[in-house]
């Protein structure tokens, strides 16, 4: 269960942490929900010191709107052009209705008055009402039309602008959780955040137009009726108080929302225990079915059915008992009478002449309903105008966020075809801490060592002594804390990033595999490459991954993870074992109606490696300009075979470049070694040949003894 969701606090314009034992909070418990609502925000200094301070942040974001705009036109301008008359026409039929009907009850009074009715004007006005009707629907029909395309094509365009924005992120930058909250903002409005925004601002001047042409032709019709102005105040009187006790209900503030009852969090984590898929194998192994059952029952008897409330049913039912008890309610029915009172109290004042008309009482009734709507979203539009104007500038402003690993300027390698023959790497007194560890917890400390061109490096250690650590820094994943970094002689620093990380295959210890076919899985390795399929297979068949793929039902082509589903519903149980577009039925989804296609489920390592022929397939080929291989743990989830056999077909196609693996197993591989880095507490202890490290009979040497015993 989510905790966010159960505290959606809102921005205070206080300054002081929110604290619900307050005197200034008022504490309400509806079901199994507490409710703390700050009463100081409610003042009004505080609301109109936000008004200045929304004003401000719509001005700077100003000419982003205007950005977007030209570039709406730009993508689309006559759909744009349409769909801009189309609201100008829906703004405007509302208006020309009244007017007509007016018009129209105006024919009926002098038709009762005289008893004689002008046809031709009656036709001419009912035709005109008629056309208002049939013109308002057809401009509904373009203005939908040509919202549909330029969504389109504004998404198009913006999720582009989207895409490019976040794949140019490093990883520290990434992981900033300010620069996530920034992104975020703007991905979670499924990336139409501009011709939302655009819209909503159009709508809001389309409203402005509808209410200022509807209360124009309201002046026009009643001008001569001397109460008439009186009884359009009166009947106003009702929508705005309205609108008025909307937007100073409770929600706006600032309030908290908690539930203590322990029952009902049990009873939330029973439920999604039961539900979710990956606790299955785990309830039936363990046999705890039937206590699931019967402590959810004893804890749904304790809370009983009137505790038994969502957090927003609840939420909703302390506004109604608000709403119900509030005196400020009735006057809500009082008002909605008051025009038929002034009216019948004026009419018996002067029964002879009664200063307003029927008619005239009617069209005002009927424009004050025709206004309620509008004026309700005009008000609610503008307070949100400035968070439409802000989640457009921030759409603009993650493309200039700016990265924590700074590019190079240098051009590497010089020469071309030295890389062949190996990098040389040299760690410099480097420290390093992870972005946003506190303290002295340095992940390496004040770690030096040399690698020549050509050599293969194995660094072993403890759990968690900076090995991962050091490949990272090697891929500028991350920049040193403290100490240099110097690869072919030059500061790691000054190297172009992308010319850096062209040389170096790395395979990572927590490698993932993308969303993507097996195919594109491996050949993603070389990307210039990445079409050629006979590349791709020598390279699945170096990785050990050749006969796995061979046996799925979609082989190269078959995606670990779908990253569209398939939807069903209702398929006949004698689909069963079959499958529905080449692919196998999930049935525990279809009985949820909505399915999604069974993942392939390949074993650790299976998957490990489909990983290493990624790997591969980038340091394939005389062209490849790899010069400095990487590997943190390779041959962890294999079994001795699939290492040994690894091993074998590395050691043929390292040639002569330079190979740092990072490994918790001693033996072949640290033997063959021409430096073995061995690490402790973040820092390297001891540094050598295997014969050296052996002969020095420290950590090293116990290790290698601890292991080799385990084999004797
Ligand atoms: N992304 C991260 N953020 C913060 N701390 C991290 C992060 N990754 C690793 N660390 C910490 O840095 C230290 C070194 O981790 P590293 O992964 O380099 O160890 P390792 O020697 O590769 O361990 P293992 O043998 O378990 O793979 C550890 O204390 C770890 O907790």
């Amino acid at each position: 269960m989510s905790h966010k969701r159960n505290f959606p606090l809102v921005e205070s314009t206080i300054d002081e942490p929110f604290n619900p034992d307050a005197d200034y909070v008022r504490h309400t418990r509806i079901g199994v929900w507490d409710f703390y609502e700050d009463l100081r925000h409610a003042s009004s200094v505080g609301k109109s010191w936000k008004i200045v301070e929304r004003f401000e942040e719509t001005l700077v974001s100003l000419p982003y709107v205007t950005r977007t705009i030209r570039t709406i036109l730009s993508l689309s301008f006559p759909v744009m052009a349409l769909y801009c008359m189309a609201t100008l026409v829906t703004s405007l039929m509302p208006a020309a209705a009244i007017h007509y009907s007016g018009q129209l009850l105006f024919v009926v009074q002098e038709a009762i008055e005289s008893r004689t009715v002008d046809k031709s004007v009656l036709f001419h006005v009912l035709f005109y009402r008629i056309m208002c009707t049939v013109v308002t629907r057809f401009a509904n029909l373009a203005q939908n039309w040509a919202a549909i395309r330029i969504a389109a094509r504004m998404r198009t365009h913006y999720t582009e602008h989207i895409l490019l924005a976040h794949i140019r992120l490093d990883l520290p930058t990434y992981g900033d959780p300010s620069v996530r909250g920034q992104l975020n903002s703007v991905v979670s409005s499924r990336s139409n955040v501009a011709w939302v925004g655009i819209r909503s601002i159009i709508s809001t001047i389309s409203t402005i137009i509808q209410l200022v042409s509807q209360v124009s032709v309201l002046i026009n019709i009643l001008k001569d009726q001397p109460d008439s102005i009186l009884l359009a105040l009166v009947s106003f009187a009702d929508p705005i108080w309205s609108w008025f006790r909307r937007s100073s209900q409770w929600r706006g503030g600032v309030w908290a929302a908690t539930c203590r009852n322990i029952d009902y969090i049990r009873i939330q984590g029973l439920k999604a225990l039961v539900d979710g898929d990956h606790y299955r194998k785990e309830l039936i192994a363990g046999n705890i079915e039937e206590y699931v059952v019967n402590q959810f029952m004893a804890a749904q008897g304790r809370i009983g059915e009137d505790g038994d409330l969502s957090f927003h049913e609840a939420q909703q039912e302390m506004h109604q008992r608000r709403e119900t008890f509030s005196p400020l309610s009735f006057l809500h029915n009082v008002l909605g009478e008051l025009p038929q009172v002034v009216f019948t109290l004026r009419a018996v004042q002067s029964p002879r002449s009664i200063p307003v008309s029927l008619t005239s009482l009617t069209i005002i009734r009927q424009a004050v309903g025709a206004f309620t709507g509008p004026l309700i979203s005009l008000l609610s539009q503008t307070a949100s105008i400035s968070d439409t104007f802000a989640s457009i500038r921030q759409l603009y402003e993650i493309i200039n966020i700016e990265n924590q690993v700074k590019d190079g300027t240098k051009p590497f390698p010089e020469n071309a075809a030295k890389v062949k023959s190996g990098i040389s790497i040299e760690f410099r007194n480097v420290s390093f801490k992870y972005p946003g560890v506190e303290g002295d917890r340095y992940a390496i400390k004040d770690v030096s060592f040399k690698i020549d061109a050509g050599q293969l490096c194995v660094i072993v250690g403890f759990n968690g002594s900076g090995k991962s650590t050091i490949l990272k820094l090697l891929n500028r994943l991350y920049d040193p804390t403290d100490g240099t970094i110097f690869i072919d002689g030059q500061d790691i620093k000054t190297l172009k990033l992308a010319d850096l990380r062209r040389c170096i295959s790395v395979l990572f210890q927590d490698y993932t595999h993308f969303p993507l076919s097996i195919k594109e899985n491996i050949g993603i390795g070389d990307p210039l490459h990445a079409d050629d399929e006979d590349r791709i297979r020598q390279a699945a068949e170096l990785g050990g991954a050749i006969d796995i793929i061979e046996g799925l039902p979609e082989g190269f082509d078959t995606f670990l993870q779908r990253p569209v589903r398939d939807y069903y519903s209702g398929i006949p149980a004698g689909n069963r074992g079959q499958s529905l577009f080449g692919r196998s039925v999930d049935f525990t989804k279809v009985k949820r109606r909505v399915g999604k296609t069974q993942q392939i489920e390949l074993s650790g390592g299976q998957m490990q490696k489909l990983a290493v022929s990624r790997t591969f397939m980038r340091s394939l080929g005389d062209d490849s300009g790899v010069g400095l291989l990487l590997f943190d743990e390779p041959s962890a989830s294999l079994d001795p075979t699939a290492e040994h056999d690894l091993f074998e077909r590395l050691r043929k196609l390292r040639g002569s470049k330079t190979m740092v693996f990072s490994s918790h197993r001693f033996g072949q591989l640290t033997k063959s070694a021409d430096l073995i880095l061995y690490m402790g507490s973040s820092t390297v202890l001891e540094q050598g040949t295997h014969t050296e490290l052996v002969k020095q009979e420290g950590g090293y040497a116990k290790m290698y003894d601890l292991q080799a015993s385990a084999f004797r």
